[in-house]
């Protein structure tokens, strides 16, 4: 059987509303998320249980038995000898981990092992990464409502190399009280988003930001150039901006990239499965 290919695009959390928290202390969410047309990259081989990592990140990460492409595949039951390209930077809020486990699910299921009932186990961010395309997130991440397409728009993605810890992010929280996502209409393009995105919060900013200073100079970063729209992804540190034209965000992360910074330019919108 030849080798199967899934890509594990970038999860952004567009909208992000944190509506109250469970008894078990996990919070209830309600967010917009969409794909980048940046991610990692995971090939699976028949074969033993093994995983090696390569890539930008990898030196980041440890191929140990808790990596979540080995627990994916334990979850599923499946045996395969897996190679994770790690592209995007380790605990960032763009679900780098669940849509890597994700991609195993998925890659396993196209060679014959039956889909877990219970993906959540692996992170509540797993389920929507199980789609990788646009979706309404509610509950503690396990309900997912799949949307229409979101416009192909231009994304700059920033990553200033720090690792925010997500329970640290919760628990700095100030309000988990707060309202819910307004409708989500169907979006023709940038104004359209961008007017719409301006409704709503990342209410896991304020704390994110308290926690990484540094997250306030990419937001400003991004908006001084050119970003029509700059908002941080799920409990950060990367943050998105949208852009007008692929040109214009393309120029921003050169730039943004002389602060040291991680900076890649990309679309809104699941890449094409390498196959
Ligand atoms: C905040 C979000 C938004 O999409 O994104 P990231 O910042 O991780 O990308 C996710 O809900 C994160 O999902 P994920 O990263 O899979 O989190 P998990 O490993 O399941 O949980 C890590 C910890 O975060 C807290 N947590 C997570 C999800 C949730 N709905 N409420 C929580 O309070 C809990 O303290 C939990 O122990
Ligand atoms: N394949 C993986 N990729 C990334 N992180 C992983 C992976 N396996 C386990 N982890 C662990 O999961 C945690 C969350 O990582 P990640 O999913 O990248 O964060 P986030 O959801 O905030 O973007 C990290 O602390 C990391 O050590």
């Amino acid at each position: 059987m030849p080798a199967v290919i899934e890509a594990a695009p970038a999860k952004l959390n567009l909208a992000l509303h944190v509506t109250g928290r469970r008894a078990d202390g996990y919070h209830l969410l309600d967010s917009l998320v969409g794909f980048a047309g940046a991610g990692d990259v995971v090939t699976l081989k028949p074969g033993p249980l093994s995983l090696r990592i390569e890539g930008p990140f990898a030196p980041g990460l440890s191929a140990e038995d808790d990596n979540l492409c080995l627990r994916a595949a334990r979850l599923a039951g499946g045996r395969a000898a897996i190679t994770l390209t790690k592209n995007l930077p380790v605990a960032s809020g763009i679900g780098g981990g669940s849509a890597d486990a994700a991609a195993v699910l998925r890659g396993l299921a196209r060679m014959g092992h039956a889909l877990p009932g219970n993906p959540e186990l692996l992170g509540a961010d797993v389920p929507v990464c199980l789609s990788s395309g646009p979706a309404r997130m509610q509950g503690v991440g396990e309900v997912v409502t799949p949307l229409p397409p979101l416009p192909a728009i231009p994304l700059v993605l920033v990553n200033p190399g720090v690792a925010v810890s997500t329970p640290r992010v919760f628990a700095a929280m100030e309000r988990r009280d707060n309202p819910g996502l307004p409708p989500i209409p169907r979006f023709d393009g940038l104004a359209d988003l961008a007017n719409w995105l301006g409704q709503t919060r990342n209410d896991l900013e304020p704390a994110a930001l308290s926690i990484a200073p540094v997250i306030g100079q990419v937001l400003e970063a991004l908006r001084a150039n050119g970003a029509a729209f700059a908002r941080m992804s799920g409990s950060g540190a990367t943050c998105f901006g949208l852009f007008d034209r692929a040109d214009h965000a393309r120029i921003a992360a050169n730039v943004l990239k002389q602060h040291g910074w991680w900076s890649v330019a990309t679309e809104l919108a699941p890449m094409p499965a390498p196959r």
